[in-house]
């Protein structure tokens, strides 16, 4: 995948060398430069979209009331070629996923079977899960779906929801609009997109009645599945099971166990026994806890239909809640997941689960399903052509990648460097 800008830093100021841009930034915790490696593009050239950091795109927030900005000509995500797939590909703490704008349809332009290939990390796009935005049902303002990268659909994402409503500020051009009502498999979840460019999200309430996780766990009294036993393989493990619209089942140990190492599991072994558990009837996402203090978890993540990821913010709000239930924290809680912490908080008050992180664009991208080998002219025209050598097929080390006789396309906004 050819790399068109790196930069991770507020923009300072352009200075022209020769045939490329090299802007110079600064941040807190680093200096960095990025080069624009491609011939004869001016600033004007660079569109407005191209985010060149996180805290210009931040910035672009304010409190206002919701304002569209005309942008000519047409942006990318607007594009609506016949026979390609627009797509933006974003990460929530590594947790990755294709965003598709859907707003047109409320069935899917992407079907399982394709969404598996486009999530494969050796023949496709690679990610985590394809992620549709659709018109908004009952009132809300949009709908999201989501498919697995095993094809399944789940009924919510708590790292995905947070790309999606950094995917809807751009897709909508919006400035200053900070909250979305979005309609999902598990209700209504209200993410706000904050003044630093993350997102909180309102999660809604935990279910915690076994029938609706749904666990076939024998329950308390109060219907509840709460450090339970369940056998995994010759393994007696405590487990609580919570539902945030999606299953999951938290363990901070076996039974009679000491302080979980969460880093010595061998998750690819022990996850599919939990995920396909005969107590989980809709499978599992699993979560392993190792408790630092009663505000701090480290957690590690089996997710139902995606492996291990890199973080799963369903299953952080999961975790608080099940870590709440076993006394092991207080209500607001920092867990850290491989990719990076998430904020959460179990709100006494009302009983919803707020979820606070990033939210980051990795790249821009389009997928022919023609089959041609040649690079789309309008792909060429685009003002995300960057690099040209990407379209044109010149450069050995930036031809596109062949998805299955499909052609597909890349462009990369911004890498930390
Ligand atoms: N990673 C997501 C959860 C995605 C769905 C999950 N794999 C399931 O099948 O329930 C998150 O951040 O919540």
């Amino acid at each position: 995948m050819a790399i068109a800008a790196t930069i991770s830093v507020p923009l300072t100021s352009p200075i022209r060398r020769r045939n490329s841009l090299i802007f110079a930034g600064s941040s807190s915790s680093s200096s960095s430069t990025v080069r624009l490696s491609f011939p004869k593009y001016n600033i004007a050239g660079l569109c407005p979209r191209f985010r060149i950091s996180a805290s210009a795109a931040a910035s672009s927030m304010s409190t206002q009331a919701p304002q569209k900005v005309s942008t000519a000509p047409t942006s990318f995500l607007d594009r609506r070629e016949a026979g390609f797939l627009h797509f933006v590909k974003y990460h929530g703490l590594g947790n990755d996923f294709i965003l598709v704008d859907n707003r047109d349809s409320s069935e899917p332009r992407v079907t399982p079977e394709q969404a598996v290939k486009l999530c494969d990390r050796n023949f496709g796009i690679g990610a985590d899960g394809v992620i549709f935005a659709m018109p908004g049902i009952d009132g809300t303002d949009y709908t999201m779906r989501i498919f697995n990268s095993d094809g399944s659909e789940p009924e919510m994402c708590g790292n995905g929801v947070r790309c999606f409503a950094r995917f809807i500020a751009e897709l909508e051009n919006l400035n200053g609009r900070h909250s979305f009502t979005v309609h999902t498999g598990a209700g209504l979840i209200v993410p706000e997109i904050l003044e630093d460019g993350k997102v909180r999200v309102d999660m809604g309430e935990p279910i915690l009645k076994a029938s609706d996780v749904p666990t076939k766990l024998p329950a308390n009294k109060d219907q509840s599945v709460i450090k339970s036993e369940l056998d995994v393989d010759g393994v007696t493990w405590n487990v609580t099971c919570v539902s945030m619209g999606n299953p999951h089942c938290v363990t901070f140990g076996a039974k009679g166990g000491q302080n979980l190492q969460v880093d010595e599991l061998d998750l690819a072994k022990i996850g599919p026994n939990f995920e396909h558990h005969e107590m989980f009837p809709a499978r599992t996402n699993t979560e392993f806890i190792q408790v630092f203090s009663r505000s701090h978890l480290k957690m590690r993540v089996w997710e139902r239909g995606a492996g291990a990821t890199l973080a799963c913010g369903t299953g952080a709000c999961a975790t608080v809640v099940a870590a709440v239930l076993e006394g092991h924290t207080e209500r607001n809680c920092t867990v850290d997941l491989p990719g990076g912490p998430l904020q959460i908080e179990w709100r006494e008050e009302d009983n919803h689960i707020y979820m606070t992180g990033p939210a980051e664009v990795v790249f821009y991208g389009s997928k022919s399903h023609t089959g041609t080998a040649q690079h789309s002219p309008s792909l060429q025209n685009h003002r995300f052509k960057a690099p040209p050598p990407l379209c044109a097929n010149t450069n050995p080390n930036t031809s596109p990648t062949r998805l299955s006789n499909h052609l597909l396309y890349g462009t990369v906004e911004e890498v930390q460097i």
